[in-house]
C-alpha cells in the first residue's frame, strides 16, 4: 500500500478525476458507543489526522484518501450517531461502495438499518458488512453467518448488486494486515482484497451532462460556461442542447484548468464556450444533443427527511438539483417507509430521518434525470428558506408530467382589463395575528370604508373558510400549512379578478406567509401584522377558546401550545391594545392611499 498526501476533510465534490479509478467509499457505524469509525485507528502508513471532536465532543466526519495496489480509495467515515444522517446521505451520493460495521454481539440495530436503507436510496449499489468485535462472541462462526443472514434478508429488496460479509477482530474494525488465527474459518476474501477487486462503473459511458455553475464573462467574445461534468465526456465540435431552452448549438473550445483539452470526462471542472451566442444562464444544463434529459415540475421521489421540525405537505422548500434552485412543495406523502420492515405507511407528515414516497411539485421547470440513471441528476436537497439548513434529500424516480404539458391558458380580458374596470388597484392585504387580536374586527371595519368608497372586496376569514373549503383540516402544523396555501391561492384568483381582498387568518407560520406573498406582485401583497399580546387577547377571550386551552381541553392552540412566529418586515404594524380598531383602519387607510 502507498500513499497519498492525505487531502484532510476533502468534499467527495471537490475531488478532481485523474487518471487512476477512484473508489468512493462511504463508511459509517453502527456499533459500540458509535463514535467510533471502521477505518480507525489509522493505518501506519496512512496516519491521515487525529481525529476531531465538535463541541458536543462527538468525532467530525473525516475524509480520507489511501491506496490499494494502484487503486485509490476516497472514504468519508461517518460516525455513527443519529446528527450524521445528512454526512452520511451527502457521502453516499456520489459514493460507490457502502462500508457498513456492525458489533458482532449486538449485531443489527435500527441504526444499521437506518444507514444501508438511506446508502440504498443514495444509489450505492456495492456494500461491504464489516462484522467487528468478533472476540465479543468468541470468534464464532455461526454468530457471525446468523447476522449475515439476517442482514441479507433485510437487503434483498434494497437493490444492491454485491454484499460481501467480513468478519473483524477488535474495537477498531478493520486491521488491513494480520491475520486473526480465530479466524481462520472465514474462507473470504480480506477486505483490501475485496476492494481491490470491486469495478467501479464508467460514468463517462453515460450522454454528456454539464449543470452551468457559473458564467465567465471576463473575456472578450462568447461567454465561458462553467461547471463539472455530472456525466459522459465532452470534444470541442459536439453537438450539444441548452436546457431547459432545448436551443441546439455546438462546443466550440473546452478549457480543463485553464488550458484547452481536446477531450473532458465525467468528474472535470470545465470551462466550454459554444458556437453561437444562444441565451445560458446559470442552472441550465448543457447535454448531448441527440439524447437530452428530461424537464419536468412534478414529480415522484424518495425522500429522507433531515430537519428536526416535521415536514408539512404545502409547505414551501428550496429546492436544489445540480445548480438549479426552484421553489418546491411535497404535494402528497404517498407512504412512509418502516425503517426495520420496509412496510409501507401512511402518514401525514415526515418526522427527522424518515424515508418516504412523495409527490413533488416545483415552481419552474427541472432539468433532471431519474436517479436510477444519473445519480448528480436525479438528487436534490431541500433547504428551509428561513433557517437555510438542509431538511431534505432525496431522488427522482419519474416525472409525473412534462411541464410542458400544462400551458396557462391565454386570456384575452386579464387582471389590468378587470381593474380597469373596476377603477382600483387590486390588492391582497394579509391580516395576521393571534385569535382575539382583532383581525376580524378590522379587516372587516376596513372592508366597510373600502365598500363606502365604492371599492370592490371580498373578506377571507379562517373561520368562514374553514366551513367549506377547508373543512377538512385542523390545527396541526400540517393542516394550517395547508389551510394557508390553499386560502393564498385563492385570494390570488380573487385579486387577478381585480379586486382587493383582505385575508384575515392567524397564519402563523413566516413560510407560509413569505409563500403567499410569493404569488403576488411586488407592491400588491400588504402584510398586516395585529400586534396584540397574547395576555390581551387572553383577557378579551372572545370565544372562551384560551380558557379552554388552558384547562387542557384543545390542543394546538396558537400562543399556548403551537408557535406564533411575528413577522419580521410587515407593510404595517399595528398595535390594536393602544389604538381603537378605528384608528387602525385609518392607518391602512393612509398606506393603501
Ligand atoms: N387550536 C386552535 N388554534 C387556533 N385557533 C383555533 C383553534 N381551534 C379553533 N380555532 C379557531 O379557528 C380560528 C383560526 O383559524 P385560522 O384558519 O385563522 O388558523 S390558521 O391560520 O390556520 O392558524 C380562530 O379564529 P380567530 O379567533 O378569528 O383567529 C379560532 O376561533
Ligand atoms: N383596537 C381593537 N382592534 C380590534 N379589536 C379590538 C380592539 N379593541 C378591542 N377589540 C375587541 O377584540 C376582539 C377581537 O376579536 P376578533 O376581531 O374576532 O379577533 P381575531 O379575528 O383576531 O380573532 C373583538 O371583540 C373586538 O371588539
Amino acid at each position: 500500500m502507498s500513499n497519498f498526501r492525505p487531502p484532510l476533510d476533502m468534499p467527495f465534490a471537490l475531488q478532481n478525476r485523474h487518471d487512476e479509478p477512484l473508489l468512493r467509499i462511504v463508511a459509517c457505524s453502527s456499533a459500540g458507543d458509535g463514535n467510533a469509525t471502521p477505518f480507525e485507528p489509522p493505518l501506519p502508513e496512512n496516519p491521515g489526522k487525529a481525529p476531531t471532536a465538535n463541541r458536543a465532543g462527538l468525532r467530525e466526519v473525516e475524509y480520507r484518501l489511501l491506496a490499494i495496489a494502484g487503486r485509490r480509495l476516497l472514504v468519508a467515515e461517518i460516525p455513527g450517531h443519529p446528527q450524521f444522517t445528512r454526512r452520511l446521505a451527502d457521502a453516499a451520493a456520489t459514493a460507490d461502495l457502502a462500508l457498513i460495521r456492525v458489533d458482532a454481539s449486538q449485531g443489527l440495530t435500527s441504526q444499521t438499518r437506518l444507514h444501508t436503507r438511506i446508502v440504498a436510496m443514495m444509489g450505492v449499489r456495492q456494500v461491504i458488512l464489516a462484522v467487528g468485535w468478533m472476540e465479543r462472541v468468541a470468534f464464532d462462526s455461526q454468530a457471525f453467518e446468523a447476522i449475515v443472514q439476517q442482514y441479507r434478508e433485510f437487503a434483498a429488496d434494497l437493490g444492491f448488486a454485491g454484499i460481501q460479509a467480513i468478519p473483524f477482530p477488535g474495537p477498531s474494525g478493520v486491521d488491513w494486515q494480520q491475520a486473526e488465527p480465530s479466524l481462520s474459518w472465514y474462507s473470504g476474501p480480506s477486505l483490501p482484497d475485496y476492494l481491490e477487486s470491486i469495478e467501479i462503473p464508467d460514468s463517462t459511458v453515460h450522454p454528456m451532462r454539464l449543470p452551468v455553475q457559473w458564467v465567465s464573462r471576463s473575456e472578450p467574445g462568447l461567454p465561458g460556461l462553467c461547471g463539472r461534468l455530472a456525466a459522459g465526456s465532452v470534444r470541442p465540435g459536439d453537438a450539444v442542447r441548452v436546457l431547459p431552452s432545448g436551443l441546439q448549438t455546438q462546443i466550440e473550445t473546452l478549457l480543463v484548468d485553464g488550458s484547452e483539452r481536446e477531450r473532458a470526462d465525467s468528474g472535470e471542472a470545465v470551462t466550454l464556450t459554444l458556437a453561437d451566442s444562444v441565451e445560458v444562464r446559470r442552472g441550465d444544463v448543457l447535454a448531448t444533443a441527440e439524447a437530452p434529459p428530461e424537464v419536468a415540475d412534478q414529480f415522484e421521489a424518495r425522500l429522507l427527511w433531515l430537519g428536526e421540525q416535521p415536514m408539512a405537505p404545502g409547505r414551501q422548500y428550496l429546492l436544489k438539483l445540480a445548480s438549479q434552485e426552484v421553489a418546491a412543495t411535497v404535494t402528497l406523502i404517498k407512504y412512509r417507509e418502516d425503517i426495520d420492515s420496509g412496510a409501507r405507511l401512511a402518514a401525514k407528515t415526515l418526522q427527522q430521518n424518515a424515508i418516504a414516497t412523495v409527490n413533488l411539485s416545483t415552481s419552474a421547470p427541472v432539468v433532471f434525470e431519474p436517479h436510477r440513471a444519473n445519480r448528480a441528476l436525479g438528487s436534490f436537497v431541500l433547504i428551509d428558506r428561513l433557517s437555510q439548513e438542509t431538511v431534505g434529500t432525496g431522488t427522482l424516480d419519474f416525472a409525473l408530467r412534462r411541464a410542458s404539458n400544462i400551458h396557462w391558458q391565454a386570456l384575452d380580458i386579464d387582471k389590468r382589463a378587470r381593474a380597469a374596470l373596476m377603477r382600483q388597484t387590486p390588492r391582497c392585504i394579509w391580516f395576521t395575528g393571534l385569535s382575539g387580536s382583532g383581525k376580524s374586527t378590522i379587516a372587516s371595519l376596513l372592508e366597510k370604508r373600502l365598500h363606502a368608497e365604492g371599492r370592490h372586496t371580498y373578506v377571507l376569514d379562517g373561520d368562514n373558510v374553514r366551513h367549506g373549503l377547508n373543512r377538512d383540516l385542523g390545527f396541526t402544523e400540517a393542516d394550517r400549512v395547508e389551510n394557508i396555501r390553499r386560502v393564498a391561492e385563492v385570494a390570488k384568483l380573487m385579486t387577478d379578478a381585480g379586486l382587493i381582498v383582505l385575508v384575515s387568518f392567524i397564519s402563523p407560520f413566516i413560510s407560509e406567509r413569505e409563500m403567499a406573498r410569493g404569488l403576488f406582485a411586488a407592491d400588491e401583497f400588504v402584510e398586516v401584522f395585529v400586534d396584540t399580546p397574547l395576555e390581551e387577547c387572553e383577557r378579551r377571550d372572545v370565544k372562551g377558546l384560551y380558557a379552554k386551552a388552558r384547562r387542557g381541553e384543545l390542543r394546538n392552540f396558537t400562543g399556548i401550545d403551537s408557535a406564533y412566529e411575528p413577522p419580521r418586515a410587515p407593510e404595517v404594524h399595528l398595535h390594536p391594545a393602544e389604538n381603537t380598531p378605528e384608528a387602525c383602519v385609518e392607518s391602512l387607510l393612509r398606506l393603501l392611499d
